[in-house]
């Protein structure tokens, strides 16, 4: 898929791994909507953005998502600006397991709703969703379970909508990435983040083993599977000590 022209949604995206995939995204030509629902902070990147990519091709909407009516305008304010959308990067995310209800609200049904959305956008004309899941969607993380449920919850849906027949007809595509720690704002936690059955000395544990990576390795891994023409239903994972790989699990019927 060339960019040059392509008109992008990403969200979560006033700072860290959203704001990163935008910036890609832009310098390689496409034209981007980053929203989120810090607006004070999605303003500052936006004028940040147009102000180093020398470009007027970025705009910000304020988006919750886990307001419905703010996820229809992102699409619709979209479409009036700039005629149409091709990309969908469902991004926003937290780590909150003792406010676990909202994590399942901002990670697993934030992502659900903005595919829903994506796809009778992208029915017409085709394109590609991409769900950011984690590694921790493919593996247990016994310090963030609730978390780790969402982002499980997010491949098993992104994977399910990738093998629908009208899905596919339309001449859509869809792909999860997962990465591993990355340096943003959502490491840090505190332990007000964590409840006795969860636990931040686990992760911690688990980052200084793995280590963190920096948002532009992350992002080039994103580009690559945005890129990709031929990898409906494929999951991404990215960590320092094994890269880039994109893997296909079994379809059913084992
Ligand atoms: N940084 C990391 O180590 C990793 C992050 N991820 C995932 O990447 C995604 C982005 O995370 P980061 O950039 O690291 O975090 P971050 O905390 O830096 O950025 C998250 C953004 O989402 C926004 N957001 C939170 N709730 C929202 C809502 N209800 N509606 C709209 N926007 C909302 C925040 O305002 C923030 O701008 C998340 O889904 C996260 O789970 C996945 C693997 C590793
Ligand atoms: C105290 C730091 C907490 C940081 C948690 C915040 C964000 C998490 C982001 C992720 O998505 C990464 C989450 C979990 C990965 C955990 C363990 C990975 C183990 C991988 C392996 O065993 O291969």
């Amino acid at each position: 898929m060339e960019l040059v022209g392509k008109v992008a949604i990403v969200t979560g995206a006033a700072q860290g791994l959203g704001r990163a995939f935008a910036r890609a995204m832009i310098q390689r030509g496409a034209k981007v909507c980053i929203s989120d629902q810090n607006v004070e902070k999605g303003n500052t990147s936006c004028v940040a953005l147009r102000k180093e990519l020398n470009t007027a091709d970025v705009n910000f909407v304020k988006c919750d998502v886990t307001q419905q009516d703010d996820m229809k305008n992102m699409f619709d304010d979209t479409v009036r600006r700039y005629g149409g959308v091709d990309i969908v990067v469902n991004n926003a995310g937290i780590m909150n397991e003792r406010t676990w209800s909202s994590c399942v609200d901002i990670n697993l049904k934030g992502v659900i709703q903005g595919t829903l959305l994506a796809l009778e956008h992208l029915q017409e004309r085709g394109g590609v969703i991409i769900n950011i899941s984690s590694i921790a969607g493919v593996v247990p993380v016994a310090g963030a379970p609730v978390y780790t449920a969402t982002k499980h919850g997010v491949i098993g849906f992104t994977r399910s909508c990738s093998v629908n027949p009208k899905v596919k007809a339309a001449n859509i595509r869809l792909a999860c990435l997962c990465p591993t720690f990355t340096d943003t704002p959502i490491l840090d936690m505190t332990d007000d983040h964590f409840t006795s059955w969860s636990s931040r000395q686990n992760l911690w544990k688990d980052v200084e083993q793995l280590g963190i990576m920096k948002v532009e390795t992350v992002a080039q891994g994103f580009i690559q599977l945005l890129l990709d023409k031929d990898n409906n239903g494929a999951i991404m994972t990215i960590s320092p000590n094994r890269g880039i790989q994109t893997k296909y699990y079994p379809k059913a019927r084992m």
